[in-house]
């Protein structure tokens, strides 16, 4: 559906999304692991940068020809990406129809977690019995979840810190007999929770299945884990892991394994045993010596395979968790392997289908993220209205409440008290505590930062109303942008520059996509790093400068209006957080109008007047 839609644009449209890349030549080919053919492509002018794109590590892809119709495409995925240059790892190596061929990659959505999410829902649909049907039962809020009486928890390895709300959660968790929720609202170390929750599980003898909807998710997870001294193995393509973690991964142990030598040898013979066989075409074989070689290639290749398989097991079965994403949870690798407990960390991000894939294998499920952030992105409007876009967490406290089912990590490790006192109040129950060691904290603060009041306040709010800072719509496109309060953003970001932040150090957000294609012209590839809201969640840098782009006579405010977005907007700056945003045009919302009244009593509410002077 998504590619039938990249198809119908022109290329460039296409890129522009930034799920394409397009008019690409072949630099290089070798061959990788598994045999897997590795193609290095980029533009064809060989000093051009790719364009911004979305296309990283780990995304699937499909590769084509273009300007050629016969539809053949070669899944894959994006192994390496730097400025000039993409490297995909395929099943085979694609052949060329044209004599110059040039190519196009396209983001692919995933057929096969489809499946494997379809799968899911049909087999806990058909459940008659046994723990499948019981989790069912809590999940679909027939069946209230129980708990044990909450245990106190196991001794902490030293040098591991956690604070008082930290502690409940993780034993709330181990409390749980069906299904539990730690809520980590932002900056709350809900990784770091997650981890010593797996740890202590461990601890105890338990199997544990450590997931997350991102592969990013899974490898923060790993490597705490590892960090812990947790034995945990990574399944997944190693192409999509991060590399310093990749010699976890189940592909990389099995091929370092001192048996699979033996395996290789025997391989190794049958592959000479087979062209033995086939070169006595010329001369006359001897009778049936044909026959017998190639049994004798064939059983050697069912020894290499059996030694295979049982290095497999090995590692999984001697494993005390398995991190895996949760639609890359193969049957084929895991067989009917069962776990006491599964984890889904950042499950707020995925959609509910994919949550239900471990707890096929499970007795126990805990869900950690934050529904107060934005929800997985559900782009067909149909998927939508059918609830596609409420997170299992989301669903399951709604239905239990609170309380019932789910603990609130409650200090943060991000933000300077006034940065995340409104988020605070808004969303979580006004329970936030900032940290002493960030609670403070202001730009000035970092080395070689000059003291002004730019760096020496941690809010600022710049009111465009009256300045006739108009919105308007991109040419050929949907999203909005406003060009003079991107030149604003701009300033801003000079001053910020002029005091000596590192463009490191600076985020610049925006909620609609134009703005930041704007930005991005303005700003340069040198300058700081510019996102959209939902591209910059699960982030966090020093000082953010947010363009909030509606100006208009109306009051229209578009998808504003889901504060969601804004909890996350507001809440990526560690020291600074500057606003920028006509108050004419969101103070009619009532969330807006909270927000204008908060800076104002902060006393970090200006006119542009007062900023252009
Ligand atoms: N108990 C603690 N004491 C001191 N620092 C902590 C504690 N818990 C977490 N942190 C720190 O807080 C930061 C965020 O923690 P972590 O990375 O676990 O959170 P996250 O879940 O990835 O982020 P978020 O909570 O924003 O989703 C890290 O730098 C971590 O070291």
């Amino acid at each position: 559906m998504a590619r039938a839609r990249l198809q119908r644009m022109t290329p460039q449209e296409a890129e522009r999304t930034g799920a394409s890349l397009v008019g690409l030549t072949l630099r290089d080919e070798t061959t990788g692991l598994g045999g897997r053919a590795i193609l290095t492509l980029g533009k064809r002018d060989l000093t051009q940068s790719l364009p911004w794109t979305r296309l990283s590590t780990g995304s699937p892809i499909l590769l084509s020809e273009e300007k050629v119709d016969d539809g053949a495409t070669v899944r894959g995925i994006v192994s390496w990406r730097d400025k000039q240059t993409i490297e995909l790892a395929l099943a085979y190596s694609p052949e060329a129809v044209a004599d110059r061929p040039t190519w196009r990659v396209d983001l692919s959505n995933d057929e096969i977690a489809r499946d494997r999410q379809r799968f899911a829902l049909q087999r806990a649909l058909s459940a008659e019995k046994g723990r499948l049907f019981e989790l069912r039962g809590a999940l679909l809020g027939e069946e209230s979840p129980e708990f044990k009486p909450a245990i106190a928890p196991a001794e902490l390895p030293a040098g591991t810190l956690l604070n008082a709300s930290q502690r409940e959660a993780i034993a709330f968790a181990l409390s749980a007999q069906d299904v539990a929720i730690i809520h980590g609202p932002p900056g709350t170390g809900k990784t770091t929770t997650v981890a010593e929750l797996i740890r202590q599980a461990a601890a105890r003898g338990e199997k544990v299945l450590a997931t997350a909807p991102s592969n990013m998710g899974v490898d923060n997870l790993l490597e705490r884990l590892l960090r812990a001294g947790v034995k945990a193995v990574r399944l997944g393509h190693p192409a999509r892991v991060l590399p310093e973690l990749r010699e976890h991964t189940l592909d990389l142990l099995v091929e370092n394994h001192p048996d699979l030598k033996v395996a290789r040898r025997l391989l190794k013979e049958a592959r000479v045993l087979r062209d033995q066989a086939s070169r006595f075409k010329r001369a006359k074989p001897a009778r049936g010596a044909k026959q017998e070689m190639r049994a004798e290639a064939k059983e050697l290749i069912a020894d290499a395979t059996q030694i295979e398989r049982q290095v497999i097991a090995e590692l999984l079965d001697g494993a005390e968790v398995l991190c895996v994403t949760l639609t890359g949870l193969d049957h084929e690798v895991l067989g009917p392997r069962q776990f006491d407990l599964a984890v889904i960390d950042e499950a707020c991000q995925s959609t509910e289908p994919a949550c239900w894939i471990p707890l096929l294998r499970s007795q126990r499920l805990i869900l950690a993220g934050d529904h107060c952030q934005l929800p997985p992105t559900v782009v067909a409007t149909e998927a939508q209205r059918e609830g596609f876009g409420v997170s299992l967490q989301e669903r399951l406290i709604k239905r239990y409440g609170e309380k019932l089912i789910s603990r609130r990590l409650t200090v943060q490790y991000r933000m300077h008290t006034a940065i995340m006192q409104f988020s605070s109040r808004e969303f979580y129950n006004n329970e936030l505590v900032a940290d002493p060691s960030v609670a403070s904290h202001l730009l000035c603060d970092l080395p070689e930062i000059e003291r002004m009041p730019l760096t020496e306040t941690p809010l600022e709010f710049v009111d465009t109303a009256g300045a006739s800072y108009n919105e308007e719509q991109e040419p050929d496109g949907e999203s909005r942008r406003n060009p003079e309060e991107a030149r604003l953003v701009e300033k801003k970001v000079d001053a910020l520059l002029a005091a000596g932040v590192a463009p490191s150090e600076i985020a610049v957000i925006s909620p609609y996509g134009a703005q930041v294609r704007l930005l991005r012209e303005l700003l340069g590839e040198d300058g700081p790093e510019v996102d959209t809201v939902d591209g910059f969640q699960g982030r966090e840098k020093e000082v953010v400068v947010l363009s909030l782009v509606r100006s208009n006579s109306t009051g229209e405010i578009g998808f504003l209006s889901d504060t969601r977005r804004m909890n996350v907007a507001l809440t990526r700056a560690r020291r600074k957080l500057i606003v920028i945003a006509d108050s004419s045009t969101i103070g009619g919302h009532p969330f807006y109008a909270r927000l204008l009244e908060y800076f104002d009593q902060q006393g970090a509410y200006r006119t542009v007047w007062e900023e252009v002077e």
